[in-house]
């Protein structure tokens, strides 16, 4: 990828909502972003009453123009921080199965079957088409430990306009026959051909990135755990796993690296708890092994659908939060079922209030809360801040154009098709952002852009 190619200042004018800090949504009624011609937020206006004299001010000449619907608003792209592309099509498919005996039913044999390109390739386009139509502008995906179709993904969200960190799955050890690295050393080569054909397609990682995958500690050898560090020490590149998700994987891992005095201490001692670190699940971390996560700065992807889904338990967000742990969200697709991450977001709120039935109500998380960690805290998890996450002057624009729909007075028909969120007219602003959290779906993101790009349209 190039300078992006055809884009014209624009003016994004209307309401907008974005986060500004955990508990702080700024909603500005009124507002103005101009976007430049390389994509990027050249100016934000607030209280806006002649869109004329603000493109004079900034000296514009005839920008595009586009305006968010009445009641609708832009939003900052969501950034989905785990979700495993290669399982997609199994997304609502995990029956009652919980996670070691999912990965060996559902999961290995879906993801063995993307070594076939045509599949692969099949499989890919329609998840990152899915994911960008509900305002994903951002996912770190897992793809399968084949290298060749790792990079078909690749190709598919540059082509597609996605931004997004490309894992090629690292596992050489308790995986099938018939999936698994033959041996740590041709793991390692693998995921270097991923990385080299990264830097043959977007040289400047402008849209994306490759991340190192150990898929997770009991599916590793020692001994790849030990390359992969050293490759993310040497390449500096991100690196994502999965850490703590279920209590027979928890016992798993203490059979298999007894050495190590917790499954945290397992990651730190082969050199890959780093900031560049994203791990998720985390739902059985010890006070201890979040001490070491904080004192590392690795990050923490909450995925509360999958843990409910493949009941593997319930993640202490407020708890990681307050020890000042990043946090994002991950769909996990698929032990997650949604490719959504506003469903991320609103299972996140939900399962919150469960661990508050327990741990007090404190352990809650509003939707200022959760719409952060969907946007701002998911960009510090991937290192996009400065990037990315939020309408600043200097980040590029990414976002999304929400829609809600209007009911019209003295009872007429209105048109159900503009989505599940009915607007009366006399809720408040911060009413109408939470209904869209708690009732909203794709039907309700009318466009999406990443870097400037349009990247989804509804018809
Ligand atoms: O939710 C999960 N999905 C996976 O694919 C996986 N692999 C290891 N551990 C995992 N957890």
């Amino acid at each position: 990828m190039t300078k992006p190619q055809g884009l014209h200042q624009t003016v994004y004018a209307g309401a907008f909502v974005h986060s500004t800090d955990l508990n702080e949504l700024e909603i500005c009624e009124n507002g103005a972003i101009g976007v430049d011609e390389d994509g990027k937020i050249a100016f934000v206006e607030r209280n806006v009453e002649d869109l004329n004299a603000v493109v004079e001010k900034h000296g514009w000449k005839s920008p595009v123009l586009v305006r968010a619907p009445d009641c609708g608003f832009f939003f900052p792209g969501f950034i989905d921080t785990h979700i495993h592309a290669s399982q997609y099509p199994n997304a609502g498919i995990f029956g009652k199965s919980t996670l070691l005996d999912w990965l060996e039913t559902y999961t290995f044999p879906l993801e063995s079957s993307l070594s076939s390109r045509p599949k692969a390739k099949t499989v890919y386009t329609r998840c990152v088409q899915r994911t960008l139509s509900h305002g994903t502008t951002t996912a770190a995906y897992y793809a399968t430990a084949h290298a060749g179709s790792t990079n078909l993904l690749s190709d598919v969200c540059l082509q597609l306009g996605q931004r997004a960190f490309i894992g090629r799955c690292n596992m050489d050890s308790l995986a099938p026959d018939w999936y698994k690295d033959s041996s740590a050393s041709t793991a390692v080569d693998d995921t270097r051909e991923t990385i080299a054909h990264i830097a043959s397609i977007d040289p400047e990682h402008k849209l994306i990135t490759p991340i190192l995958t150990p898929r997770f500690a009991p599916s590793c050898s020692s001994e790849l755990l030990t390359q992969l560090g050293k490759l993310h020490a040497e390449t500096g590149l991100p690196c994502q796993t999965h850490i703590s998700e279920n209590i027979p994987e928890l016992e798993l891992v203490q059979k298999l690296f007894p050495q190590y005095s917790s499954y945290a201490d397992v990651y730190d001692a082969h050199g890959l708890l780093t900031p560049g670190m994203v791990l998720a699940h985390a739902v059985y971390l010890t006070p201890k092994e979040q001490a070491l996560i904080k004192a590392r700065d690795a990050k923490i992807s909450h995925c509360p659908a999958s843990n409910s889904s493949l009941s593997s338990g319930c993640a202490r967000v407020r708890t990681l939060l307050d020890q000042g742990i990043t946090v994002g969200l991950g769909t996990d697709i698929s032990g997650g079922y949604s490719p959504s991450v506003l469903e991320a977001a609103r299972q996140a709120a939900l399962v919150s209030r469960h661990v508050a039935m327990t741990d007090g109500d404190a352990a809650k998380l509003s939707v200022e809360e959760v719409l952060y960690l969907s946007t701002k805290g998911g960009a510090r998890v991937m290192g996009l801040d400065a990037k990315v996450g939020s309408f600043d002057k200097g980040l590029e624009w990414d976002a999304q154009m929400i829609s809600l729909g209007v009911v019209p007075e003295g009872g007429t028909m209105g048109n159900v098709d503009e989505g599940p969120v009915d607007i009366f007219g006399w809720e408040s602003w911060d009413e109408r952002v939470a209904k869209w959290v708690y009732n909203g779906d794709d039907r309700n993101t009318r466009a999406v852009w990443v870097r400037g790009h349009k990247v989804h349209q509804k018809p």
